[in-house]
């Protein structure tokens, strides 16, 4: 995921974001700030331009935007609700979603705590009428909180500190959460309830907290209100349109409850005559426009949070922490991977060029089986080994699909393909090897697919009509990639660089002559290597005569076998690509069975 351009990444900024972050992003990017957040017109006339876009609530970051982004490999939500960004498009697209979960949150549950008081006390009625010039004392009598019932729904981490603050203040605090865990509510003193019609008779206040989403929306409707207590009153400070709004002024409107505090709203701002502008003008509602993180301190820290997630994604290539749409994988183990994701992309890579030679190949139809053995098999979280894989395999395919293939969106584009990756793993090391991790890839056509079942040493052995299977094996010594087999060959050699790949027979002086065919062209070998075949391989092979493609992808076959010689692979790093004219060459060579560039 990093960017390996020299221009700095451009990163667009709609909404207000504290400084603290601004200036984390200025000192890597061509940061353009819009604290005005923009609507999606104007985002889609400048969208394409940038890699990353940062942003708070108020800006709808949808299909199309996303898909008008071209460029862009991370949106960043500066709070923790991301339910203005489409993140399904952006899984599909490779765009990784982060957000802040919470560097907002103590703010959010003090807002909550703030507007309970506030409602409970009429503080903002008072006010006003102090401030137009009146004195009036018992008309704002209020009631108390101490010794009264709170109702939490979502009891995840903004209702866990609203829980917490509401028991300091005296409260009886009980929840509804389906998901959350009873040992955490009980350290909390807080009484779980399975149903919502449980909570709903027996609460004074009721507050929501939980995210919006399919089964969220519209929780609390008109059946919902009217089975709370007569004078209960409600909260919202998580997301509107979990409270249906016409609902609820039909319901203060009847004095069935004595009032409601809302942060948040169906629309924001409310349009003129709206349901929600009618609401908040009802004489029993006390509101504020959406202040819930509205602290210097959330705002700072939520800045801060996601800012340093961009710079990680975009200048450190490593994983952000706190990626919606992306697997969590610990910094420590990410580090260990981090060899052996270059690795397994190189073995893809290898692959597609070596076996498939030319593009549209087979590929696609492939079932593939990834084995890790050996040191690597204990790392809980292999799934950027399987998203290198992917990418690596549909590289040197996908220059004009212009496929972004990344950890976000690997299986979902190898499913689109009917690429199947069967990844397996094996603690003890290859008993073969002296290698502490190996990774063993394995390839058959479909008609084979069902046959692999046991490990890559078994399909190795296995032996049936026609179609041998392609296995390429490879370590990583230190930080180095290192391919130990490909094919019935053992290897050892940096899968790095162009690379001519010849399998031939084994005869006197071939190394010499294939040097000064490609010193014709000025070509330097940077380096070789022969491998013999290995000990438990498959032979017998079809050889034909073919001349692939003009690209670096070419393939030349020659006839046959010679009878008698055994077959070795030589491999030469070169510093160049090599012309067909050059390639013909090689090929016709005597004991030559096939010569390829591969490109890594
Ligand atoms: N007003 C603001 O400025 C502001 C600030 C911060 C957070 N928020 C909002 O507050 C909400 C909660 O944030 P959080 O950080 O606590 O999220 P969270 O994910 O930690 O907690 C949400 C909880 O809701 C629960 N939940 C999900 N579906 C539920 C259902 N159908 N019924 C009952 N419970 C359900 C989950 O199990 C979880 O425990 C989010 O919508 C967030 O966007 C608003
Ligand atoms: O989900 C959140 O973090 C809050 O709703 C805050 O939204 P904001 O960034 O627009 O203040």
């Amino acid at each position: 995921m990093s960017s390996s351009e020299s221009y700095p990444s451009k990163v667009l900024v709609s909404g207000e974001l504290s400084s603290d972050g601004l200036a984390l992003l200025g000192k890597s990017f061509d940061v353009h700030e819009y604290r005005q957040a923009l609507l999606e017109p104007n985002l889609l006339e400048i969208i394409a331009n940038f890699d990353a876009l940062v942003v708070r609530s108020e800006t709808k970051v949808t299909k199309v935007v996303l898909q008008a982004g071209r460029n862009l490999k991370v949106v960043a939500r500066a709070g923790v609700g991301v339910d203005n960004i489409d993140v399904a498009e952006a899984t599909k697209l490779g765009i990784v979603v982060v957000n802040s979960p919470s560097g907002n949150i103590g703010a959010a549950a003090e807002h909550t705590i703030a507007l309970m008081m506030a409602m409970a006390r009429r503080i903002p009625d008072a006010c006003t009428s102090l401030k137009n010039g009146t004195w009036q004392r018992s008309k704002f009598v209020g009631v108390e909180v101490k010794g009264k019932v709170l109702g939490i729904v979502g009891l995840g981490k903004v209702g866990l500190i609203v829980a917490r603050l509401a028991k300091g203040l005296g409260m009886t605090v009980v929840a509804f959460d389906p998901y959350t865990s009873p040992t955490i509510a009980a350290a909390a003193g807080v009484r779980l309830v399975s149903l919502l019609t449980e909570l709903l008779p027996i609460v004074d206040f009721l507050t929501i907290h939980t995210p919006l989403i399919a089964s969220t929306r519209g929780m609390i409707g008109p059946t919902e209100l009217e089975e709370m207590k007569p004078g209960s009153r409600i909260l919202n400070v998580a997301r509107g349109g979990t409270v249906d709004e016409g609902a609820l002024l039909a319901t203060l409107k009847s004095g069935h409850l004595a009032g409601a505090a809302l942060d948040v709203f169906i629309t924001e701002p409310p349009t003129a005559d709206s349901v929600t502008a009618k609401l908040i003008a009802h004489p029993r509602v006390i509101a504020t426009p959406h202040l819930g993180a509205s602290t210097i301190e959330a705002e700072e820290n939520v800045s801060i949070d996601v800012c340093e997630q961009v710079v990680d994604i975009l200048v450190n290539g490593s994983l952000p922490r706190s990626a919606v749409n992306a697997p969590l994988i610990l910094p420590e183990e990410y580090q260990k991977l981090q060899p052996f994701v270059r690795l397994v992309e190189k073995m893809g890579s290898l692959y597609t060029q070596h076996y498939d030679g030319r593009p549209g190949g087979s590929m696609n139809r492939n079932t593939f089986e990834l084995t890790y053995q050996g040191d690597l098999a204990s790392l809980t979280n292999t799934k950027p080994l399987f998203a290198a894989f992917i990418k690596g395999l549909l590289a040197p395919v996908s220059g004009s699909e212009g496929i972004n293939v990344n950890i976000v969106n690997a299986e979902i584009v190898a499913h689109d393909r009917g690429i199947v990756v069967n990844e397996q793993r094996f603690r003890e090391p290859n008993e073969d090897t002296s290698y502490s991790s190996l990774v063993t890839l394995v390839a058959r056509p479909p008609s084979r697919a069902s046959s692999l079942t046991r490990g890559a040493k078994n399909l190795l052995r296995s032996q049936d009509e026609g179609s041998s299977p392609r296995i390429i094996s490879g370590t990583c010594s230190g930080d180095r990639p290192l391919i130990t087999r490909l094919g019935k060959f053992e290897a050892q050699f940096e899968p790095e660089g162009n690379l001519l790949i010849c399998e031939d027979n084994d005869l006197p002086g071939k190394v010499g002559v294939v040097g000064s065919i490609l010193g014709q062209e000025g070509v330097n070998i940077n380096f070789m290597t022969v491998s013999s075949e290995s000990s438990d391989d498959e032979t017998g092979s079809k050889v034909e005569s073919r001349i692939a493609d003009k690209d670096g992808s070419a393939c030349y076959e020659n006839e046959g076998p010679l009878l008698g010689s055994q077959r070795v692979l030589m491999i030469l790093g070169i510093d160049r690509e090599v012309s067909v004219h050059i390639m013909g060459e090689i090929a016709r060579m005597l004991g030559v069975v096939t010569a390829r560039v591969v490109k890594l």
